[in-house]
């Protein structure tokens, strides 16, 4: 494909990325995917570029830009190289006329700029969600050390005690360590939000929104697979990821549970005021994961905020009721919105008798009401607000 081409072509994938982040539906990396398989004469470099075109419009436009042909002229505002190839030739994009309409650029629509800042998101704090993110990887301590595992590259020791840096886009899961589950791709905030856990062998833990197991995998090792540690979700597809997640890495303690929306403790009765720590991984606006995805800033919008907030609030009151007396309860999420995060934390304390916010010490990240906040700017990690209430 032409350098033109290439563009004319990210356009058309912009174009079907807005629509489809308008109608809720499949997301950016789903739609490249697609044109990917069903074009078979994009070769791998042309699928890179496309790939980096689309990714660093989508960066570049703050709102949802009314065209993938205004998003790239975004672009082509910060790169004259983009800009020339507007040029009318085979494949490429129209020539520009006067006038264009350029979309705007900026970190996000303009409710949620406001709501970042009001949560002290702003300036390099707000510019570095929009980042390319690296890769960090944990040492599985099940089956290896960070200190003796010899990797096919040489990764930077993270902030947290088994994490490693990669340099973005190494093929981890093409390496024999990765299939034998000595490592797991995961990033440094999460694996700190895990150590906010303190969870210990012969614990009974409960990861009440495990998803696919990425926190659950790491609290098994922590627990060295001694205890029981029950993995709950709404979502049947990402709990069925977890178990074989669970076998390569050897992890052995975990039992699944297959939660009902709106009924969440029906499964979980026979553990109420039993477990020492539950560890609540709320679902949230994923504003601090924008530098992995970055078009989900398209796809939120106030009502679906103010159902993610009522949802978290509710999660909390249910883990609340897991938790032994002198057990602890931990609430994770990874936005840097105070809404969902340290104001969300606050409210639940305030409301439940027997619970107070204790002090965690983690390696990364800055006190933000009675919890901790990890953001990308000072701490290179996803963005996550941390903190943890045990229970008279
Ligand atoms: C932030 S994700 C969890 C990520 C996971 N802990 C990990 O580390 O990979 C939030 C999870 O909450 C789940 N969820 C949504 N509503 C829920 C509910 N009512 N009860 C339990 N889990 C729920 C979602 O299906 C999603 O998997």
């Amino acid at each position: 494909m032409t350098p033109a081409a290439r563009v004319q072509t990210s356009i058309e994938l912009l174009d079907a990325i807005i629509a489809s982040a308008r109608s809720k539906g499949a997301p950016a990396d789903r739609i490249l995917a697609e044109w990917f398989r069903s074009n078979r004469f994009a070769g791998s470099k042309d699928r890179r570029a496309i790939r980096e075109l689309v990714y660093a419009a989508i960066r570049a436009c703050g709102p949802v830009p009314e065209t993938g042909r205004a998003a790239m002229l975004r672009l082509a505002e910060t790169d004259e190289h983009i800009r020339d190839l507007f040029d009318g030739s085979n494949y490429g994009p129209a020539e520009l006329v006067n006038e264009e309409p350029v979309a705007a650029g900026g970190i996000a629509p303009d409710w949620l700029d406001r709501k970042l800042a009001g949560s002290d998101i702003s300036g390099p704090e707000a510019q570095a969600l929009l980042d390319r993110a690296p890769l960090d990887i944990r040492v599985n301590t099940l089956k290896a050390e960070r200190a003796t595992l010899a990797l096919p590259v040489e990764g930077t020791p993270t902030s947290a005690p088994n994490g490693l840096r990669l340099e973005a886009g190494t093929q981890v899961e093409q390496w024999p360590d990765w299939r034998e589950g000595k490592v797991e791709i995961q990033d440094t905030g999460s694996q700190i939000a895990c150590l906010a856990v303190g969870a210990q062998p012969g614990e009974n833990i409960i990861d009440l929104c495990a998803g696919g197991g990425g926190k659950t995998l790491s609290l098994a090792a922590a627990m060295d697979n001694l205890g029981r540690l029950v993995a709950s979700d709404t979502d049947r597809n990402r709990l069925s990821a977890l178990m074989p997640r669970a076998e390569r890495a050897g992890a052995t303690n975990i039992e699944t549970a297959l939660l009902n929306p709106g009924q969440e403790l029906d499964a979980l009765a026979s553990l109420e005021g039993q477990a020492d720590a539950v560890l609540i991984d709320a679902p949230c606006s994923g504003v601090g994961t924008w530098r992995r995805n970055p078009e989900a800033r398209w796809r939120l919008d106030e009502k679906e905020l103010a159902r993610l907030t009522d949802l978290q609030a509710r999660l909390l009151d249910i883990g609340a009721r897991l938790v032994k007396p002198g057990g602890r309860l931990i609430y994770v999420t990874c936005s840097l919105l105070d809404e969902e995060g340290a104001e969300q934390f606050d409210a639940f304390i305030s409301r439940s008798a027997g619970f107070s916010a204790t002090a965690m010490d983690l390696p990364a990240g800055l006190a933000r009401g009675q919890g901790i906040r990890l953001t990308p700017h000072h701490d290179g990690t996803d963005g996550f607000f941390i903190a943890r209430a045990e229970k008279s």
